[in-house]
């Protein structure tokens, strides 16, 4: 069996021009949605995707700004800037690039979000609002994957879903979001005894460990959907994922390659997300 690729980059740009036709709607309407991003220090892989979530925003008609700020800055100075984005009502979305220099305390900036602001659907409000299965910001790499594999048509009631990973932002929402379709869910991580076993039992595996290539053949079962998280910068400056593309790809039913698999539709789901905010905020539908 060869696998069929899921193509990230191709399923957003056809997202993208679906979300240009709603957001053309909204202007008519006098709502132009409007998204700040807030970039601290000079990590270059961060300032990479920042340009793309304004790349993105640009494309689909949403308003963005960019607020930089030196590596120097402190935690109480970046709260009492989210604390004026909170107040400033021409900003529907707030997502501030991770990771933060050490400094700064993640959690605390992600509790001082607005959640209805929250784009990024960080916030302990919005988490627990995916938990009960509620109408919320969903995380966009979790987001991502979920619309990936729906844009397939690919089951997830009563499949075994393996999510190797278990980060804030990627592994342990994508499975609760696959729970939330009613997969049988199994987390493995840096303790799990056995990963290969219980990985080459999974119907979907999902790759979020942060190394490149560890997920070989040997972790997969004959037709298993794949999808990798994965963005690991090789010496040579290429990125590659978390799976072993080449020999997974002969098992697997459908994989996701590294690039233009899950990183583009991360940004995607960030647009959605800002729509949703825009249109919950200010009452136009
Ligand atoms: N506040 C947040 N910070 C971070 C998030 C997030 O969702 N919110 N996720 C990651 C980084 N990220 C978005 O911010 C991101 C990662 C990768 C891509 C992407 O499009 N990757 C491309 C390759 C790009 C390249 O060549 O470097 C791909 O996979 O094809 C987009 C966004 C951590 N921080």
């Amino acid at each position: 069996m060869t696998a069929q690729i899921i193509n990230g980059k191709e399923l957003s740009a056809e997202l993208k021009q679906e979300m240009k036709v709603e957001v053309e709607g909204l202007k008519q309407k006098g709502l132009t949605p409007h998204l700040t991003v807030v970039l601290v220090g000079d990590n270059p892989a961060s300032k990479s995707y920042v340009k793309g979530k304004e790349k993105a925003a640009e494309i689909t008609g949403i308003s963005s700004s960019l607020i930089e700020l030196p590596s120097s800055t402190s935690e109480d100075e970046l709260l009492q800037l989210i604390n004026e984005l909170n107040d400033d009502k021409s900003v529907h979305g707030i997502l501030v690039q991770l990771p933060l220099p050490d400094q700064i305390r993640e959690q605390q900036v992600i509790e001082a979000i607005h959640p209805d602001k929250d784009v990024d659907g960080f916030h302990p409000s919005n988490i627990g609002k995916m938990m009960t299965g509620e109408d919320t910001f969903l995380p966009c790499t979790p987001f991502g994957i979920i619309t990936m594999l729906k844009s397939k048509a690919i089951e997830m009631e009563g499949k075994h879903a393996v999510v190797i990973g278990r980060s804030n932002i990627v592994g342990k929402p994508v499975g609760q979001l696959l729970l939330n379709e009613n997969a049988t869910v199994t987390y493995c991580h840096s303790k799990t005894k056995n990963m290969k076993e219980i990985a080459a039992n999974a119907d979907i595996l999902i790759a979020a460990i942060g190394k490149a290539h560890a997920i070989t053949a040997e972790y997969v079962k004959e037709g298993a959907v794949v999808i990798d998280v994965g963005i690991n910068r090789q010496p040579d400056g290429k990125l590659t994922g978390d799976v072993d593309f080449e020999s997974v790809k002969e098992i697997a039913s459908y994989i996701t390659p590294v690039p233009k698999g899950v990183g583009p539709m991360t940004i995607t789901m960030l647009l959605k997300n800002t729509i949703k905010a825009a249109k919950g905020l200010s009452g136009i539908e």
